[in-house]
This record gives structure tokens, sequence and C-alpha cells, in this order.
């Protein structure tokens, strides 16, 4: 589990006071249990012939049973014998049943169908019987019986782990690890395993419960171990009911307020974790994985017209900064069209063009830059014609913009909640209240914890994520059809990254148009269906994410797939592409990532490189003549890294 995801679970479950209160419960049981030896008064075997089957007492806190042995002493150091038994039982219930379902979850096959079998039969195999059967073999020998036991559920265990597994294994992220080059082994630990903690938890409470219940039964009829547990304790409180019924009260509620709380323990897990993915993962992955492939050409140049029912239509879009006294272009000919409620994703190394791009959209483009060619149409608006009023509206309105750093996105001199305000009466013309009303409700929307709080604050008096958040209540203040988000968790601490996106991914939900520039190919196929691959200057890939992750048709963006660093692998090194992206003045005539490119030959230097189709993916195209001889990195992980090096440049 990551450290968001543990910290996130951990405060949920504090929320729950039963479970925390059984937790405590059962912890401090264990401890008593554990100190035994310097806790209990007597020892487990001490007689007491004067005080035999006697009640409470100053001498016996718990009274005393056959004999005079002390019954709270015998249930200490009992508790050893009955929670060891547990223990070996639960370890063989986890140790053999959370490999056996993610293996045949994640493998399928033949493997997925001897689990479930095997589920099968240990379902209609009567455990008491078993558990008789093997004692009667090793009489006495508990361990071997609880070790039985933990084999038995073993298989109920693997189908709960199997069939988490396979919906995780469906997942885009799985894909994006996938292309990344991680075995399967480090995917299951690293991606799979944090989603089985809850479900797992839920069944080893279930389960340790009816291992505490099984092992006091076989005590209790004498066939476990010849020594106190807390099983022959009831045993002898059932034996000596006539004479001093009192004896079995300590031992019968110890045992079955033991048995509660593993089973309010396990309520409790289990309503944090549904708590958790209901939070934070929707279902953006299966729309992800089932979206439509997206007809029409996504490679739109200025030749192409716009889809009718596009939000945003960009053609040719060309923008230039003075640098060092001359108009040097760094964003050319780049074109791509949006439809509401479609996320797309501008992913490229940095000085790619990314974040120029996406401010130009809303001409919001920093010091000398200008748009100097090209057409951005939103929602019937040509944006490049449009005047000073239009485009206050859009900006207002229209279109939302998170930008990198959510501290500089707010002004410091007004508070959270009068920037907000001020955005919504612009935008709705309504009054002082009812916009400062709007505004608390649109901070509560971002989940800040304390809006009316939030609303008083300045900018400085709250944190990157809580920024973040308010950063992006001001952008949906206008209530805006598209919004542009740019690397909108690159400045954020981790545990709130995954709580930005998902907002992102609600707003998606209801029908909002994201844009997202990102470098995380994690977060990419987490939030968008389709997306542009920018290198200098242009775009040199488009396709839906998953055919980009399954089958690129630019070296570069399989280069990019390969040096994903999320998901490096420790003691490996990480592939890398060579070198970096050139200055904007340095840019060649023909294909501008031939200088790093492994498949360059001669041709790809001599003219301007046009996108083209791949294969006959209506949705895909690539800026490569050589796109038929680029390969997905996780398919031959070796080979691009080998050809990333250098090594089989064919010029
Ligand atoms: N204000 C500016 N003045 C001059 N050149 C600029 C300016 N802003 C961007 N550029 C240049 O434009 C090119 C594209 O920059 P851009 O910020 O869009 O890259 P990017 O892909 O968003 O990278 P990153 O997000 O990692 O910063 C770069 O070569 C950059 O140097």
């Amino acid at each position: 589990m990551t450290d968001n995801q543990s910290r996130g679970f951990a405060a949920r479950f504090m929320r729950k006071p039963l479970a925390v209160a059984s937790l405590a419960y059962v912890t401090l049981i264990v401890i008593c249990v554990v100190f035994a030896g310097v806790l209990a008064p007597y020892g487990p075997e001490d007689q007491d012939l004067g005080s035999a089957l006697s009640g409470p007492s100053s001498q016996h806190l718990l009274g005393a049973g056959e004999l005079g042995k002390d019954v709270l002493s015998r249930m200490l150091y009992g508790g050893r014998i009955t929670l060891l038994g547990v223990l070996i039982s639960v370890v063989v219930f986890i140790a053999v049943g959370v490999p056996a379902g993610m293996v045949a979850g994640y493998k399928g096959g033949l493997i997925d169908k001897v689990v479930l079998r095997l589920a099968d039969a240990a379902y209609a195999i009567p455990v008491v019987i078993i558990l008789l059967v093997v004692l009667a073999i090793f009489p006495g020998n508990e361990s071997i019986a609880m070790v039985v036991l933990g084999l038995l559920g073993a298989p109920g265990l693997a189908r709960v782990v199997r069939s988490v597994t396979l919906g995780v294994r469906g997942e885009l992220y799985i894909r994006a690890a996938k292309v990344s080059g991680l075995s399967d082994a480090v995917i299951l630990r690293r991606h799979v395993l944090p989603r089985l903690a809850g479900p797992v938890i839920v069944q080893l409470s279930l389960f340790g419960a009816a291992a505490v219940g099984l092992e006091t039964g076989l005590g209790f009829l004498g066939l476990g171990v010849n020594q106190a547990t807390w099983g022959t304790l009831v045993a002898e409180a059932s034996t000596n009911i006539g004479n001093q019924p009192w004896l079995l009260v300590p031992s019968g509620l110890l045992i079955a307020s033991y048995i509660l709380a593993l089973g309010l323990i396990g309520d409790g897990v289990r309503d944090a974790t549904a708590e958790r993915y209901s939070l934070t993962r929707p279902s953006k992955n299966r729309q992800v994985a089932n979206a439509p492939v997206v007809t029409g050409s996504v490679a739109p140049d200025q030749r192409s017209a716009a889809p009718a029912d596009a939000l945003l239509s960009v053609r040719n879009l060309h923008v230039a900064f003075d640098i060092d006294g001359a108009e040097t272009e760094v964003v050319t000919g780049v074109g791509f069209d949006l439809r509401a409620g479609e996320a797309l994703g501008i992913v490229g190394e940095s000085g790619s063009g990314k974040t120029v791009t996406a401010t130009a959209l809303v001409r919001l483009l920093r010091g000398s830059g200008r748009i100097t060619a090209g057409s951005v149409v939103f929602d019937g608006t040509d944006l490049m014609d449009a005047d000073g009023d239009t485009l206050r509206r859009v900006r207002g309105g229209g279109v939302g913009f998170i930008g990198q750093d959510p501290i500089s996105g707010l002004d410091p001199s007004f508070t959270i909640g009068a920037q907000i305000a001020e955005v919504i009466r612009t935008h709705r013309r309504c009054s002082r209240s009812q916009a400062r009303a709007a505004a608390l409700d649109l901070l509560g929307r971002v989940k800040l914890p304390d809006p009316e709080r939030a609303a008083r604050s300045y900018v400085h008096q709250l944190s990157g994520g809580m920024a973040q958040r308010a950063g992006i209540a001001a952008a949906l203040a206008g209530e805006p059809s598209l919004v542009i988000a740019d690397e909108p968790t690159t400045a954020l601490d981790v545990t709130v990254q995954a709580d930005i996106l998902d907002l992102l991914r609600e707003l998606q939900d209801s029908g909002v148009a994201v844009i997202l520039v990102t470098h995380d190919w994690g977060v990419l196929a987490d939030l968008c269906e389709r997306a542009i691959v920018m290198y200098a200057g242009q775009v040199v890939e488009t396709a839906s994410v998953r055919m980009l992750l399954d089958n690129p048709g630019h070296p570069y963006t399989a280069g990019l797939l390969g040096a994903n660093p999320q998901h490096a692998v420790r003691g490996k090194p990480l592939p890398s592409i060579e070198g970096s992206v050139p200055p904007p003045r340095d840019w060649p005539t023909g294909c501008r990532f031939a200088s790093r490119c492994p498949l360059v030959v001669a041709a790809c230097r001599a003219e301007p490189v046009t996108l083209e189709p791949v294969g006959s993916a209506p949705d895909h195209a690539a800026r490569c003549i050589r796109q038929e001889d680029v390969v997905a990195p996780y398919r031959t992980s070796e080979r691009v890294v080998t050809l990333m090096k250098g090594v089989s440049r064919g010029d």
C-alpha cells in the first residue's frame, strides 16, 4: 500500500469507534497473554485446595476452579496456547490463500480453474469432521489441527483475492505498468497487493474468529493439548456448573467478546476500505478501458474540418516568443479536437511545448509569447478573433484553468472566498450573499475539510493540497465546460495527488471536458481516453491512450513509455532517452527527434515529417516515416533500451 493509501485508510478506520475499541481490546488481551508470566498471580497449575470451586475473592479475582486453580491465571496462560493455535491457522490461511488467489486472478487459465475447483471442494468439506480425523491420527497435536484448519480455509480466501485481482488486472494503470517493463511479480506486489489489503484483513478477522471458536471447541471436547486453554476452562466450568455456575462467566465472556471484537474489526476494515474506493475510484478506469474508439481524425491539421460535436477545435496552432532578440517558434502546427466530457492528455518531456500549447488555447501566454497562426474554436467562438470581452467571458465561464503551482494561481491579497465569489458574480450576475454561498458550496465540492475557514483564509494560510483544491474551486467558479489542468499534481505531496485526480475524474463524469498536461503515464492512463504526445513544439503522435500503450507509432512515445520513472525497478537502471529536447532555435528541418532517435535514417532528416495514420486505427497518427518499426517497450524492453543508447542507429 502506498503511503497515501495507508494513511488514508488508517484515518478512516480510526473514525469507527467500535472497531477501534475492538482492536484495542484484542491487542490488550494479546499483550496480557504474552506477559502472562508477569501478570498472572499464580502458575496455571498452582493449587489452593481451600478455595476449590470458589467465586471471585481477593485471593482469586476471577474465582478458582477444580483443585483451587486460579481462573485468571489459567485464562492468561491458557490464552497462549489458544492464540498460538489461532496464529498458526491464520498464517497458513494467508500464506496459501493470498498467493493462490493473486496468481489465479492475474494469470487466469489452468491455475485459475484449479483454484476455483479447490475452493468449491473446500466449501463442501465438513471442517469439524476433518479436524476430528486429524486429531484421531495425531492425538493431542493441536498444531497440526490448526495447520489443517488454515489449509481448509485458504481456498475461500483465494477466491476472494482472485476476484479482487481480476478487477485490478483490467485497469489501465496495470497496462501502463506493463509497458514500463515491470515484471509480473513487481506488478502484483506494487499494484495488486495494496488493493487486497482491505478484503484480506476482513477475511482474516472472520477466519480468526472462527479459529478461536474451533480451537476452544477442541479444548472443550478434550481433543486439544492436555493443558489449560480457553477451551479446557470452558469444559471444566461446564462440568462444575451445578456446584459453581460463576466459573463459566469469565472464560465464556472472554471467548465470546474476543470473537465479537474480531468480527467488529473486520466490519470496520471493510467499511473503511469501501469508503476509500467509493471516494476515489468511482468508475473511471472501467470507462477508460471500455471507451469507444473515437472516430474521425484526431490528427487534424488546418485542412480538416472540425467534427460537428467538437467542443474545442484547434488547428495549426503556432506560438512564438522573442528569444535572444529573435522571434522563435516554440509550438508549430498543433491541432486536435475535443468533445464534451472527454479527457485528452498532453504528454511529453520538459520543453516540448505542453504548457505553451495549454496556455495559448485561452490566450494566457506569458511574456513575449504570441500566437502567430492557427485557430482555436471553443463552443463555436473562434478565440483567435475574439475581442477582450469575449475572451474574459470564456476564461471566466467556459474554460477553467488549473496551473502547476496552486499558490501562484491565487491572488495573495484577497481571501479565497472573495476571489471565488467574484468570479461567480461576474459569471452568474447574482447578489454578493448568493455568490458567497455558492463559493462555500464550491469549496465543499472540492472537499476542503472546512469550507468556511478556507473561504476566510488567504492563500499563504493554506497547505499546497488545500491551495490546489481552492485553485480548482476558482477554476470551476464559472461552471466551465472545459477544464485545462497543467500538471495539477506536480507541486503536491503524494497524499493529495490522488484526491486531486479524483476531483478531475468527477468533473469529467459530470460532462466537463478535460485537457490534462502531464509527464505521468499512470495519471494519463487513469484519467484520459486520448492523448497527444508532444516533442519539440509538435504533436508527434496522437491516439487513444490504450493504443499508445499497446502500439506506439513513434520512437519518442516508445522511449517515454520505456523511461517512465514511476515504475522504476529497484536495482535496475531506468531506461532513458539519451539527450534532451533541443532548444527551439536548434530544431532541424526534418524530424525533430532525429538526433535522439534509435531508428533514424537519412530520409528522416531530409524534409519535414507529417503526421500520418498508423495502421488501420482511425484515431491513431504518428509523425514518423519508420512508424512500422516502432515497438511497444514492454514487448522488447531490452531492445528498446539498446536502441535508445544509439547502438543500432541507421545512419
Ligand atoms: N516566457 C517564455 N519565454 C521564452 N521561451 C519560452 C517561454 N515559455 C516557454 N518558452 C519555451 O517554449 C518551449 C516550450 O515550453 P513549455 O513550457 O511549453 O514546455 P513543457 O512541455 O510544458 O515543459 P514543462 O511543463 O516541463 O515545463 C521551451 O523551449 C521553452 O523554453
